[in-house]
């Protein structure tokens, strides 16, 4: 698959989705497709958000289906519907009158057509990182949520980070000066993970480095930077181009750790062990987002964003900003994080410190979603923000197999990415009043 950047033409009756608010919703009844770590993580903070019910859950595997169910009787003492036993059971509680949100989390083969299938059936759609792997389906998805008038946004829990979401309010007022630069991305050591079954089926991660040599995960990275550099609300990012190291990590660790009958030995491994992505904003403005999941090292998002008057850096966190400071030294970045804090973080931040993963991050992500739905808002993260961001995984893949050339981004909003609108640094809105119990 080749990248054009041409937008394709629409549909007769397909009209964009920015800007469009929820329908209010009394409660939002949630089903939830593939219950294995994340999908149960996550189901934690779906049971707690006030207003929010699971009516449903999906995974191949009755096991964890019916796990899952358990876990939310005992929570409610409702049962969800049991959707199980196959790998196309998703249909079915994609075709069901009993949910409003579909949340996918299963590997990522599934997520483009399980995605699809939500939209199809009139549900809004909250996708795992990638929504969908190539150019084509991020437009079909595109197409679906225009067409069918649904939601479909991708689930990127760092963009609600307390840092994250700091780090946003403080560019937008302007501390780092005009923007110039930003780096992110996802280091994250995952070879025990990768190598040890703990994903279903058949460790489907680990295959994903036999396939393509490609940037798996930008989006950590690339949905807070984007949020502070106000991609599709004033600029866009115009041509990417990757590069990767040689693939030496996943064989190694086999080497050592793998005995000799383990189903990795027929393996080739093509993903480099780094991969680098650099994305050219209409404004100017270059993004670096890096990936290694095939390294040992300390987990890191980067987390970086800079302009003409300073710059903030996470892993470890610290800010320089003039005229604060001078001196080539770098400062503490609290008293800046603590002026800036969201107020997500600062009306729901104890909740979500008790009721989920990633520091709390995955609850205000939960949080907001329903929230939105309830108050009848526009999301934060719509599907043209959730397209260009994933659209890194085919967009690298294509230039590193050209040598590294730049490949154009496609504009997934077809020219509506000049006009200025909210996005995650939102105006604080209250969670309605729960009438039902
Ligand atoms: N945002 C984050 O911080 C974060 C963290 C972890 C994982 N994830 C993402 O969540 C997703 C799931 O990751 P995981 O670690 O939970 O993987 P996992 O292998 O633990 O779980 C996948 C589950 O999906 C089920 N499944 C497979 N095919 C299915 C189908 N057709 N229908 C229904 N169920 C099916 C499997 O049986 C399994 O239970 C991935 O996209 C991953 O990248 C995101």
């Amino acid at each position: 698959e080749t990248s054009t950047a041409v937008a394709p033409a629409r549909a007769a009756g397909q009209r964009s989705m920015i800007g469009v608010p929820f329908d209010r919703y009394d409660e939002v009844r949630i089903g939830l497709i593939g219950l294995g770590n994340r999908g149960m993580g996550m189901l934690t903070g779906w049971v707690a958000v006030p207003g929010a019910v699971v009516t449903a859950v999906c995974d191949t595997l009755p096991d964890r289906a019916n796990r899952a169910a358990d876990t939310v009787q005992a929570e409610t003492g409702a049962r969800p519907t049991v959707y199980t036993g196959g790998d196309r059971a998703y249909e079915e509680l994609c075709a069901s009158d009993e949910v409003d949100l579909v949340y996918v989390a299963t590997p990522w083969d599934w997520h483009f057509r399980q995605g699809l299938a939500a939209v199809e059936g009139g549900k809004h759609v909250g996708i795992e990182l990638p929504i969908a792997t190539e150019l084509k389906e991020l437009w079909q998805l595109v197409d679906a949520s225009e067409r069918f008038r649904r939601h479909v946004f991708l689930m990127e829990n760092c963009c609600y980070g307390r840092n994250e979401l700091a780090i946003l309010r403080m560019a937008h007022d302007g501390l780092f000066g005009e923007l110039t630069n930003g780096h992110g991305g996802y280091l994250h050591d995952l070879r025990d993970l990768l190598f040890s079954g703990y994903y279903e089926p058949d460790d489907w991660r680990r295959a994903w480095h036999t396939r393509m040599d490609a940037s798996f995960y930008s989006m950590h990275g690339l949905g807070p930077i984007s949020a502070c550099m106000d991609i599709n609300r004033g600029d866009r990012f115009t041509y990417l181009t990757a590069m990767s190291s040689v693939a030496l990590g996943l064989a190694d660790y086999r080497e050592r750790f793998m005995p000799p009958d383990h189903p990795s030995w027929t393996e080739t491994y093509v993903k480099g062990d780094r991969t680098t992505i650099l994305l050219r904003t209409d404004k100017g403005r270059l993004v670096r987002a890096e990936h290694d999941v095939s390294s040992p090292r300390p987990y890191s998002r980067i987390n970086s964003i800079a302009g003409t008057r300073g710059l903030f850096e996470d892993y470890p966190t610290r800010i320089y900003v003039e005229p604060d400071h001078s001196g080539h030294e770098w400062a503490d970045a609290q008293p800046y994080l603590d002026r800036y804090d969201h107020w997500l973080w600062r009306k729901v931040g104890d909740d979500a410190e008790n009721n989920g993963g990633h520091g709390g991050m995955d609850y205000i992500l939960q949080w907001r979603i329903v929230q939105q739905m309830r108050a009848g808002l526009v999301p934060d993260i719509d599907v043209y923000d959730s397209a260009v961001w994933c659209s890194s995984v085919p967009l690298s893949a294509e230039s590193i197999r050209k040598g590294s050339r730049p490949v154009a981004v496609p504009d997934f909003t077809r020219g509506r990415w000049r006009e200025a609108r909210p996005g995650l640094d939102s105006e604080e809105t209250d969670m309605p009043e729960v009438t039902r119990g």
